[in-house]
């Protein structure tokens, strides 16, 4: 029995198909994450994996149970499992102890914990009204993981934060997992959000999931541009173009285009098994600095670290030939 999957979910707005036939497993503990670009189905495939929504075909089983969708309960909402919406509400003018309290399925050592892990314990008397975003984000989280679920589902919960805010909620999520053992699934745009924490990533494109893998995999390894892009910058080189490559090691021309991560070219001091190029722009990133460098009449971009790289500058450009990636 898997903890929770779901398979050949339909769905269509409008005449039109916003989930197409779309299937998955997420296991207990299992760290996934949907990505993909706005209006790709990420919100709509959670909320029916949640039964928040209702889906025109197929089903949602959790725990080996049939999960029933929003139209088919008096209360949508799987109750093992939580959804929290980017646009969740906290009622104005209570105490956050108040609001708490009336959700709490826990004893009080466990829901001293969850206020812990979700870095409120400071804020119970406060209301409402005093609290910032990132603080009332907090709250809602730790009013749905009261209520003791075992499936914590977060759309974009990373989206309108800072780095210091954003810092925080990686650590209560880690926490979520780990300290409370309730599996986790979000939803982000952010590769550096998602890649370091992900088990497994499903990224979606027009109500498909067109790539399904580890973060490695689907960094290294897209089937498309599309997946591509969606994970960091990249160089494509057409296989028209490939002789800009000629005399790098370990390049096959196999008529397909060829994906080279900017880290994965090397700037190198000796010529052997690296090919020349000229530096055309330099953009300074604090730990590395991004170099468009024409080989030939192709311009790369090359993610270094070396600070002695000058603009117009003539350097030796070597690959990884592990790293190239064919599509
Ligand atoms: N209630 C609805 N009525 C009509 N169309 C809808 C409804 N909900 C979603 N859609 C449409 O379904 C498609 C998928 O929406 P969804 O919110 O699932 O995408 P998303 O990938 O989560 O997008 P975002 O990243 O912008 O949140 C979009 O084209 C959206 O306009």
């Amino acid at each position: 029995m898997n903890f929770l999957e779901v398979s050949n979910i339909s769905k269509q707005q409008h005449g039109a198909y916003i989930l197409k036939n779309v299937s998955f497993t997420q296991h207990q503990f299992q760290k996934v994450v949907i990505a993909g670009e706005t209006g790709s189905g990420k919100s709509s495939l959670m909320k029916i994996a949640g039964g928040m929504g209702q889906a025109d075909e197929g089903t949602v089983m959790f725990e080996g149970k049939r999960v029933r969708g929003a139209l088919e309960v008096l209360i949508p909402g799987h109750p093992g499992t939580a959804y929290l919406s980017q646009h969740f509400e906290l009622r104005n003018n209570y105490r956050v102890e108040e609001i708490l309290s009336y959700a709490n399925k826990l004893t009080e050592e466990s829901a001293n914990e969850v206020y812990e892990v979700c870095r409120i314990s400071h804020l119970l008397k406060r209301k409402t009204d005093q609290l910032s975003g990132g603080e009332k984000q907090r709250i809602a989280m730790a009013r749905l993981l009261i209520g003791a679920p075992r499936l914590f589902l977060l759309d974009e919960p990373y989206s309108n934060l800072d780095m210091i805010h954003k810092s925080i909620l990686k650590n209560v999520i880690s926490d979520i997992s780990e300290r409370l053992g309730i599996t986790c699934m979000l939803i982000s745009h952010d590769p550096m959000d998602i890649l370091p924490w992900a088990d497994q990533i499903l990224v979606m494109k027009d109500g498909e999931i067109v790539q399904r893998g580890t973060p490695r995999e689907i960094y290294n390894q897209p089937v498309s541009e599309y997946v591509a892009g969606l994970f960091g910058k990249y160089n494509l080189i057409a296989p028209a173009k490939a002789d800009v490559l000629e005399g790098l090691p370990g390049i096959t021309r196999n008529g397909k285009h060829i994906f080279i991560r900017p880290e994965d070219f090397k700037v190198v001091r000796t010529k052997k098994d690296a090919i020349p190029g000229k530096v055309k722009e330099l953009s300074f990133y604090g730990s590395f600095l991004e170099a468009e460098v024409a080989l030939g009449n192709e311009i790369v971009t090359i993610k270094t670290a070396n600070a002695g790289l000058k603009k117009g500058a003539t350097v030796q450009v070597a690959v990884d030939p592990e790293a190239v990636w064919y599509f």
